[in-house]
């Protein structure tokens, strides 16, 4: 897991470091601008020109000591700081003296030479201090450095692209897009989350000698990176004396006549993702479609027709017997009573339980109906269902995705998969999970069936949660980026995923 920090919890590691390890200030800052000038040599090209551009605080302090670095590996370098250079921090003003030890003095900006294909701009304009949308010479800089980019010249940018708010990932206008981006120390939320992400280029978290405990004194929600270790090391090895009871069998009740599919791919990715069993409950009339899509789906009917109501709940509650784990939801018949036939289900029976789809805009007209719930329960919304759990537009659901999901999770005490680009796994404690795996080929219909049979597969192997979620959410992910490999971003469609799954597993020897 990689820890995620905001722009105050930085300022608190940093100043945890200064305090626990008498770390002095300025060698921070040398470290990360090393990092800096690194990164910088590593996208030029041979004999290129190095464009250092300064902003009034440390995150042109980092870009001081990055020149300093180039100009002593011999590149060519020009320095321009940009704005007003009295504002300029001690720590920079240090570096800008030891920069003119170098002979080079920083230059007036209308005079800089134009930078080039190969060539590098490092942008340290603005990182974590950011505060509202550049103007006057920062936005003049930020747009020419636009403008060097589609000329062909790589940017750099220090910690954060300049006019990128570091902790809601939302861009000012104007904002640098940068090729690669040097995080200091920890990632932050610009680096993770979009539109910030896509902003940032090639995301390269550096050491800056902050001190591993650093992150732990700092205070605050906790958000993190999911790696791919900890999703494979979540997995349980299967041992040689195991038997399909071993692997938990999940109750899939989804389906209805027109929507066979989506309970055909719930079951067939729990049964891909190491379900021992798989049994699906439908109505009668769609039963069979659901059975031909393979022959490892057990079948169950349930009685009656039309929508899923108060009346199936003993049929229910039998069903579940012996299950170990629950996915409701993806094509199911939704009417009035879904919502509390749900609740009374939860409440009676004590298995993991994953609601997708239509079992979530079922709860949603009444979320206390979750308070009872006996085991604990996954909610997988895509953002439009998420606005109907919260009563709020999609829109703002996007703009402030971890904080809704946080809140969610903690007030019906549940997790959370807030599905889009860059899923995010809210636990009931408070702590966010962010996925960094998947592709936009995964928008077509299917993909939330597929993800919550691996979920639920998961659960039914007694992975505890939030490892469950967030190791289902990540595979999935990949799942996706291979089949994409092969299908293309346009061709790509949901049982693309089973297959992909398939070579998940392989890659991590489970
Ligand atoms: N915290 C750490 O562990 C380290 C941080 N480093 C670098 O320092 C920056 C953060 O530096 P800071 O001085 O706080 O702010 P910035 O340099 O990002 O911003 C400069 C300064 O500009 C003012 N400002 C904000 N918005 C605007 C605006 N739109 N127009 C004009 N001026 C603006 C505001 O006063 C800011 O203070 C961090 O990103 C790292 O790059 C260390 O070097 C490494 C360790
Ligand atoms: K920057």
């Amino acid at each position: 897991m990689q820890r995620v920090l905001t722009a105050v919890q930085m300022r608190e590691a940093e100043a945890a470091a200064q305090e626990r390890h008498g770390m002095p200030s300025g060698l921070l800052m040398e470290n990360a601008g090393r990092a800096l000038a690194e990164a910088a040599r590593s996208v030029a090209a041979p004999g290129a020109r190095f464009t250092v551009l300064c902003g009034p605080g440390n995150n042109g302090g980092d870009g001081l000591v990055a020149a300093r670095f180039l100009l002593e590996g011999g590149a060519r370098v020009v320095v321009s700081l940009v704005g007003d250079t009295a504002k300029t921090t001690p720590e920079a003003k240090r570096n800008l003296t030891a920069l003119e030890g170098f002979g080079e003095s920083p230059r007036a900006f209308e005079v800089l030479p134009e930078p080039g294909p190969g060539d590098v701009v490092v942008d340290a304009l603005f990182g974590t201090g950011l505060r509202r949308a550049p103007e006057g010479a920062f936005a003049d800089a930020i747009g020419t450095m636009a403008r060097w980019r589609r000329a062909g010249a790589k940017v750099v940018a220090a910690d954060v692209p300049s006019g990128l708010q570091s902790d809601t990932a939302e861009p000012f206008t104007p904002c640098v897009e940068a090729d690669v981006t040097v995080a200091f120390g920890f990632l932050k939320p610009a680096h993770e989350l979009e539109p910030g992400a896509s902003l940032c280029g090639d995301v390269r978290r550096v050491d800056i000698a902050l001190g591993g405990e650093a992150s732990r004194v700092v205070s605050g929600p906790e958000l993190f990176r999911v790696e791919e270790k900890d999703a494979r090391e979540a997995l349980p090895v299967r041992r040689a004396d195991s038997h399909k009871g071993t692997y938990g069998h999940v109750l899939v009740v989804a389906g209805s006549p027109g929507k066979t599919g989506a309970a055909a791919m719930v079951a067939l990715a729990a049964l891909r993702s190491g379900a021992g069993l798989v049994t699906v409950a439908t109505r009668a009339e769609a039963l069979p479609a659901v059975m031909a899509h393979a022959p490892e789906i057990m079948g169950l009917a349930l009685p009656g027709d039309g929508p899923l109501g108060k009346g199936d709940l003993e049929a229910l509650k039998a069903a579940l017997e012996g299950k170990d784990a629950l996915v409701m939801g993806p094509g199911i018949p939704r009417g009035p009573e879904t919502g509390a036939l749900i609740g009374d289900l939860l409440a009676a029976v004590d298995v993991p339980a994953v609601l997708d789809a239509d079992a979530l805009n079922a709860v949603a007209e009444d979320l206390s109906v979750l308070r009872r719930a006996k085991g604990p329960v996954v909610l997988t919304p895509h953002p439009g269902e998420m606005a109907r759990l919260t009563g709020k537009p999609t829109k703002e659901v996007q703009l402030h995705r971890v904080g809704m999901a946080r809140q969610l999770a903690a007030a019906l005490h549940v997790t959370v998969v807030l599905k889009g680009s860059r899923t995010l796994i809210a636990e009931a404690g408070g702590r966010v999970f962010i996925n960094p795996t998947g592709n936009p080929g995964m928008a077509t219909g299917g993909t939330g069936d597929v993800l919550s049979g691996v979920c639920g597969a998961l659960l039914a192997q007694a992975l505890p949660l939030p490892q469950a979620a967030w190791t289902a959410v990540y595979a999935h992910g990949l799942a996706g980026d291979l089949a994409a490999e092969r299908r293309g971003l346009m061709g790509l469609i949901a049982t693309d995923l089973l297959k992909g799954l398939g070579s998940v597993w392989v890659r991590w020897g489970r």
